[in-house]
């Protein structure tokens, strides 16, 4: 399998001298190609800090993050803007889908912007929106669309480039429970068709439950991982067992 980021000593403090707050202690970790990695932990641990880190959005205070190999701590703003719009998807809480253009043209739009011939665009994002079951709703714009659609809207825009990696942060964070489901499952059928290597961050048991592995972050350092061993349910029960005896509320 290979390897496409490698975490190595990260260490994050923001604040100086007597008020340096010290978040990230050291975090060491590797992705593989096909993990489907959900990061949770209790509020203030650093997972934003840590996705920030690893999307190329936040420098470091010390410590290296390869993908594909290269130490992007290292890399220049135009570097950046590259491998941003090459090697990583972005998938936020908030769609941010662009509300003058129909859908169809919000999930192009990556293509479009890297100058992709018009009859592939087209065809890669049919594919897309059968992915993510939009088929029927390409020509409405997101003002039309429910939550749950603008949602997987933004993940099929995420994942039409092939990036080497998506970065998706409480993708459900703000869906009903119904369309959060609809949104992983199609994440998963993603990731188990070999065409999308997943980190999120989320707070949700249930919606880590649909990922292969899961690391608590905690006082700055990944604390402990489990593993889905095939039942999503099982691996449901055994998070919040894990949360709980993390000091967490079991709900
Ligand atoms: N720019 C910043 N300047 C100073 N402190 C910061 C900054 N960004 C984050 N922090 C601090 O770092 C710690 C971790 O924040 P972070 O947002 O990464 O936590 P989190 O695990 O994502 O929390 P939540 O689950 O509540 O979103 C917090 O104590 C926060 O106050």
């Amino acid at each position: 399998m290979k390897k496409i980021v490698e975490i190595r000593n990260l260490v994050k403090s923001f604040g100086k001298k007597e008020y340096e707050t010290r978040v990230l202690k050291g975090i060491n970790l590797d992705i593989q190609e096909g993990d489907f990695i959900a990061i949770m932990g209790p509020s203030g641990a650093g997972k934003s800090t840590l996705l920030n880190m690893l999307s190329t959005l936040d420098k470091p205070t010390r410590g290296q993050i390869f993908l594909d190999g290269e130490d992007v701590t290292k890399a220049d703003n135009k570097r950046l803007s590259v491998i941003r719009r090459d090697k990583i998807g972005f998938i936020f809480q908030e769609y941010n889908l662009l509300d003058n253009m129909s859908l169809e043209d919000n999930i192009a739009l990556p293509l479009s912007l890297n100058g992709v011939k018009s009859k592939e665009v087209r065809e890669r994002v049919k594919n897309m929106a059968k992915l993510f079951g939009l088929e029927e709703h390409l020509a409405k714009h997101p003002y039309q669309l429910s939550g749950g659609q603008k949602q997987r809207g933004a993940s099929a825009r995420a994942l039409i480039t092939e990036p080497e990696i998506i970065f998706a942060d409480e993708p459900t964070g703000a869906l009903d429970s119904k369309s959060s489901r609809d949104l992983l499952m199609s994440l998963k059928a993603a990731n188990d068709s070999g065409r999308a290597t997943i980190l999120m961050v989320t707070h949700d048991a249930y919606t880590a439950s649909y990922a292969k592995q899961v690391y608590m972050l905690a006082d700055g350092q990944i604390q402990c991982r489990v593993y889905n061993k095939g039942s999503r349910k099982e691996f449901y029960e055994e998070i919040l067992d894990l949360l709980a005896s993390m000091g967490g509320d079991r709900e």
